[in-house]
Formats: C-alpha cells, structure tokens, sequence
C-alpha cells in the first residue's frame, strides 16, 4: 500500500528545474533511500513533501493527505529531520525531548527516547556543549516522537561516527518493521545500500531510477565476480563455453570468474565440480550501490 503518492511533482525556481515531472510510490513499512548529486532535487523534493516550498506543478500525498491542503494532518503523520534543523543552545537534551512529547501530545517516557538514541549520560547538558553528532542524534529522536507513519529523514548519519551510522540504522529498521515508512536522502551510499529496501536516483532533477539495489544492478548490466576456492584448479572444466561468462583468472588454489550474467553463476560451479575438483569456498564479488550510482547519473549540477 502506497503511503507517499507523488505524481509529475517539478519544480522550478526562474529558469531552473530543480525537479521535473517525479512521479513516485513509497510504500508502507518501506525503506527507501532517495539518493542524487549535489543539486539534483533532493531537498527541493522534500521541501514540497513538507509544504516548505509550492510545487510549480504536481501533487504528493501522504498517508492520502496533501501537505498544500491539510498541513497540520499530514505534519501529525510525519516525523522530520531536516539538514537545517536548529536547537535550542541554552535547553537540555531531555528539554528538548520534553518539549517534543509535549507537542506531539504523547506520553512516551523522555528517558526511553534518551537511552534510544544514546544520549542518556548528556541529557543534562544544554546542547550548545553538544558535539554534531549529539545534536544529530538528538534531531533524531525528536523525530521519532509521535509515533509518525512516514519518517522523512534529510542526510540523516551527517556528522555520526560508525557507532552512531549503526545504531541509527538499527533504529530506521525497528521503526520500519513496526509499519513506518521511511523516506531519506543521502550521500553516503554503502550505508543506504545496506539498508534500504528500495532506491530512488533524481539527477538534474528527474527520477532516472527507481529499483531494489540488486534490480539495478541487473538491469544496468553490471558485471559481478564469482571467486571459487579448490583443492585443486582443473585444467579442463568448459567455463569460457558458458554463455555470460567474460573472463577468468587462476591462482593455484582460486578460479575468479567474472560474469555479465548472474545466473551463470550457479553453472559455472556445477562445471568446476564436474571435473572432480572440490570447491571449498565461494565469493560473490558485486558491484556496489556507489559504483552503479556513478554509472547511472551524469555529471552532477552545481552552480
Ligand atoms: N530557493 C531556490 N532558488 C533558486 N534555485 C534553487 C533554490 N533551491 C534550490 N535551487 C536549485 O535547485 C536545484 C536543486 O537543489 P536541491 O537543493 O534540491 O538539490 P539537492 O539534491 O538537495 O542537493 P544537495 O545534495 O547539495 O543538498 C539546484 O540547481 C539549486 O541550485
């Protein structure tokens, strides 16, 4: 069940189109990473999902509720972190927390969220002595309160350290198992690749992709690299006369394949193992969301 409806969403600010006719589904429960280059549309697309900015055309809904016509509802549906949220220097992490609660109309326990988000032991200080990422955790939290069916989360592991990338992804799944769908933008592609059910890719300002990360990588083509360790490398075995099979390397011990076909993999190791060679070890070498991202877009947009 589509929770975010967009339908031929653009934007244009004078004589730049900032995002130009997107029409996308996020579904329930989804995780989906929406991912572009500098300048590509992803703030602007989030601004009109949070009736920031006026879309120049187009309509997106959320949970059925357009932001244009019924803000506070669809503000009660959503949790925000924006990239330019602000805090309050002088109040204390668990103010902050307090005051979310409170305007949410929640009862959820402050010191919950706190331990959540793993601000605990500085719950006390006022966040200007907080660090980037503290203040981000925070913003994240704030979020979270309310219990919103759509998370919409702008950069979200900016300013983190691993720990903090790892258990904000802990998070995002909690929240997106219980039902919540989760929209964000993001840079940092090996963590979107891990986890996010689906992608989108805007560049220039038009979705040029939408798919799970292995859709894209069959349908861009991409090579991937099938490793087989042995006891010992046959001197015959037919795996260049396999259909999708390109190229193939020894070691004394190891045979690497790389194939244009993924489901020549499984032949590949059915004929290793027809010559009596055992495989004692299998690797799949794929390509990574980063590189499909560099392949597929053009050459960013800055200004
Ligand atoms: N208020 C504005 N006035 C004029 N142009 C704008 C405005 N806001 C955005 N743009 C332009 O719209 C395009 C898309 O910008 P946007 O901020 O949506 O990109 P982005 O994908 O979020 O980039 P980044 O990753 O750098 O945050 C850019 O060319 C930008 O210069």
């Amino acid at each position: 069940m589509a929770v975010l409806e967009i339908r031929g969403l653009t934007k244009r600010f004078g004589n730049t189109t900032a995002v130009h006719d997107l029409t996308l589904d996020v579904n329930k429960g989804e995780v989906f990473g929406f991912l572009g280059q500098n300048g590509a549309g992803k703030s602007t697309t989030i601004d009109m999902l949070l009736d920031f900015i006026r879309p120049t055309n187009g309509t997106a809904t959320i949970s059925g509720h357009n932001p244009q016509h019924d803000p506070r509802t669809v503000r009660e549906h959503i949790g925000i972190l924006p990239d330019d949220y602000s805090l309050y220097d002088q109040l204390t992490g668990r103010e902050h927390i307090e005051f979310a609660i409170t305007m949410n109309e929640s009862d959820e326990d402050p010191e919950a969220i706190l331990a959540r988000i793993g601000l605990t032991t500085a719950s006390d200080r006022p966040t200007g002595s907080y660090s980037k990422g503290m203040r981000q955790r925070l913003a994240f939290g704030m979020a979270l309160i309310g219990d919103p069916s759509v998370l919409i989360l702008d950069e979200p592991s900016t300013g983190l350290d691993p720990n903090g990338v790892e258990e904000m992804r802990a998070i995002i799944r909690e929240e997106a198992d219980t039902g919540t769908t989760v929209f964000f933008s993001s840079h940092i592609l090996d963590q979107v690749e891990a986890i996010c059910d689906r992608v989108g890719i805007i560049d220039d300002g038009e979705l040029i992709a939408v798919d799970t990360v292995e859709g894209l990588r069959n349908t861009f083509n991409t090579r991937s690299t099938l490793i087989l360790s042995v006891d010992s490398v046959p001197s015959s075995h037919g795996i260049s006369d396999l259909e999708g099979v390109e190229n193939i390397k020894y070691t004394d011990k190891t045979i690497e394949v790389s194939c244009t076909n993924p489901e020549v993999k499984s032949s590949v190791i059915a004929r290793v193992e027809a010559t009596g060679a055992s495989v004692t070890d299998i690797t799949i070498e794929q390509t990574s969301l980063a590189e499909l991202f560099s392949k597929i877009t053009t050459g960013g947009k800055i200004e």
